[in-house]
């Protein structure tokens, strides 16, 4: 395969120069360099670059790139959900998530804090062109060439101004198999971590899962694996039927799974299996279904997707997603009309935790008080598709000897003022639905031990009863404390932190919004239609540091207008209608509002690295960000 055209001479030569400096660059290195390696320096030398002179990256213009994001559509959509499943498990560890286009075009990148500013970071921009021919060996480059996923680590960069870092890359195909993206994660070499490259693959494998359901919408779609319990899960097979028979679209695991079977786009149901199609399709269940192959081995099926072959036999059921479920569901849930979601952290955190749900993953919402967690929870169980009711119970507001009642039931009798008929309790009421334990924080310690066994096994022991009961519940968990800390000082079980935050989003407070004109404006027009704010009291509002979030927005809003009843609200009024401390010049001994505002603008002058920025994020005037950073002590 290597370098084809070449004489075994010339290839036996070329292929020793390139160990010999493989060697040279990593001594360390005991290992034959992977063979997708070899071959990819071969393409590199062929098509004319030299490795002691390297190009400057190329980064395409902002009109290109966003161009290229909308033609990217559905497949950039799933990649953005799949680099923040990633993102959070692999966070901390210094790296960089990033998804390309076909044209090896970084469109969209994630990195860690530290990984982002460091020159490694910094040198892999949105817009900037990674092809072989472009950047020479490098993962997402050698990933769309080769067609597979493959790991370029550190010295087998084909230029030395990457040797420093490791790329795992992995293809995305579509249902016909033609590559329509890929996903990249780099990190510095000598802190890269073995699972990433697994964690790629899945990734990108998930996203081809939803591909070929949704791109084969008409057809049958099922699942195969010897084993019925991997049915569900990014082991299984994937292979669609047309209404003719036919295969029409396949994954790789199904490929791999009926190895030694010709698996093509077109070959009959009948040369792979042993039983006519419409038999098959006759006793298709929707899980638990056995099927023999062409060549003798039993498989269990299970019916994904109908398809137009359901209108024609109504007996095939489609099998409930198993919970590991990575398989299609509906499109991320964002917040409804009225509902003001215009930053990009917010969306963030909304589209991630509709992504966990349909997973089966609780999450932990993290935010101040009033910054919208529990509309964050309606969203997540909204856009689950679980049938059952949402529950939201307040952990703080429950005293503490009867919540375990509360939460667990109890039977008739099971203490002084237990009703005769028992209750059913929380957890039973939001069965095949979502639970949001809202300020877990305050959940007392030994229900965290009762909580943590219902969440290891999903059976309730109601107060006072001995018959164990099992409920399928997706639990959700909110909180303005940091739990982590609470945990470290003993007030929050570990484990039950560990269980709770498979996943976490965090909503920023409303004062580092970028959307909070947006946000003042539509919490006024709630209130009364046709009242408004001059652009002087949008920028008085954003002065303060609001604490209380949405919930002091609207309380202040409501209270101009009793002031003000024609609705046109100017910056005095608004200024009237903050809290007294906000009102008055600053001066020694910062009230506690104050020393929120303040820090709030510290800490997004240390995060932006400027006072303009710092002022355009936060919508304040630069001479207030210089006031609050002189009041810290925070200027140079
Ligand atoms: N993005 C938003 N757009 C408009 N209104 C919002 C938004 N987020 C929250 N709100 C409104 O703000 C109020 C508080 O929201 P929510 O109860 O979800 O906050 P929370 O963080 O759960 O509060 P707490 O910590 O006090 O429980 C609600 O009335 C909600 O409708």
């Amino acid at each position: 395969m290597l370098v084809q055209a070449r004489s075994a001479v010339q290839d036996d030569w070329r292929l020793a120069q390139m160990r010999a400096l493989l060697a040279r660059r990593n001594p360390g290195a005991a290992e034959e360099p992977p063979v997708d390696i070899l071959e990819s320096w071969a393409r590199c030398l062929d098509a004319g670059l030299d490795f002691s002179r390297p190009v400057p990256l190329a980064v395409v213009e902002d009109a290109d790139l966003r161009r290229r994001r909308d033609e990217a559509g559905r497949v950039r959509e799933l990649a953005l959900v799949e680099l923040e499943m990633l993102f959070q498990q692999i966070a901390g560890s210094n790296f960089l998530l990033a998804f390309a286009d076909t044209d090896g075009i970084v469109l969209d990148r994630y990195a860690d804090q530290r990984f982002a500013t460091s020159h490694a970071g910094a040198g892999i921009p949105a817009g900037s062109l990674w092809t072989e021919s472009a950047a020479g060996t490098n993962g997402l480059g050698t990933a769309l060439a080769c067609g597979r996923s493959v790991a370029v680590n550190g010295p087998e960069h084909f230029f030395g101004q990457f040797c420093d870092i490791s790329c795992t890359a992995a293809p995305i195909r579509d249902a016909d198999g033609r590559i329509v993206g890929a996903l990249d994660a780099s990190s510095y070499f000598d802190t890269r971590q073995r699972h990433t490259q697994a964690l790629v693959q899945m990734a990108a494998a998930h996203i081809e899962n939803v591909l070929l359901a949704e791109q084969r919408a008409a057809h049958l779609v099922v699942a195969i694996h010897p084993r019925p319990e991997f049915i569900g899960t990014l082991s299984a097979g994937l292979l669609a039927f047309g209404g003719d028979g036919c295969v029409s679209a396949f994954n790789a695991r199904a490929a791999g799974l009926l190895s030694g079977l010709a698996v093509r786009r077109g070959t009959a149901f009948e040369d792979l299996f042993n039983e006519p199609f419409e038999r098959f399709v006759a006793r298709l269940h929707g899980s638990g279904t056995r099927l023999r192959d062409a060549l003798g081995s039993v498989l269990a099926v299970s019916c994904l997707q109908p398809g137009g072959i359901a209108a024609r036999r109504p007996s095939v059921p489609v099998s409930a997603p198993a919970s590991t479920g990575r398989l299609p569901r509906p499109a991320a849930s964002l917040p409804a009309a009225g509902e003001v979601a215009e930053d990009a952290a917010v969306q963030q955190a909304y589209t991630l935790a509709a992504a966990a749900v349909r997973r089966g993953l609780p999450v932990l919402i993290q935010g101040e008080t009033g910054s919208g967690k529990e509309l964050l929870a309606r969203h997540a169980h909204a856009a689950s598709g679980r049938p059952g009711p949402f529950v939201p119970v307040n952990c703080g507001a429950v005293p503490a000897e009867l919540f375990e009642a509360e939460l667990f039931g109890y039977v008739g009798g099971a203490f002084t003022g237990a009703r005769r008929q028992g209750h059913e309790g929380l957890l039973a009421a939001a069965h095949r639905g979502t639970l949001l334990l809202d300020e877990v924080g305050e959940l007392p310690l030994p229900l965290q031990a009762a909580l943590l066994r219902f969440l290891d096994d999903g059976l309730l022991r109601p107060v006072g009863g001995r018959q164990l009961k099992a409920v399928d519940v997706q639990v959700l968990a909110a909180t303005h404390v940091e739990l982590a800390q609470a945990a470290a000082q003993g007030r929050f079980r570990a484990d039950l932190l560990y269980r709770l935050d498979a996943v976490t989003v965090r909503l920023p407070p409303l004062r580092q919004r970028t959307d909070f004109e947006a946000a003042a404006d539509h919490a006024l027009r709630a209130l009364q239609a046709d009242a408004r704010l001059t652009p002087a009291a949008l920028r008085r509002l954003a002065e303060h540091a609001w604490p209380g979030n949405f919930r002091e927005l609207r309380a202040c809003l409501a209270r101009a207008l009793l002031v003000h009843p024609t609705g046109l609200l100017d910056a005095g009024d608004v200024a009237g209608v903050l809290p007294p401390s906000q009102r008055e010049a600053p001066g020694p001994g910062l009230s506690r509002l104050q020393q929120g505002a303040t820090q709030a603008v510290v800490a997004e002058y240390r995060r932006s690295g400027s006072v303009s920025r710092t002022a355009r994020n936060l919508r304040v005037s630069r001479t207030t960000v210089y006031r609050h950073l002189r009041e810290a002590g925070a200027l140079d």
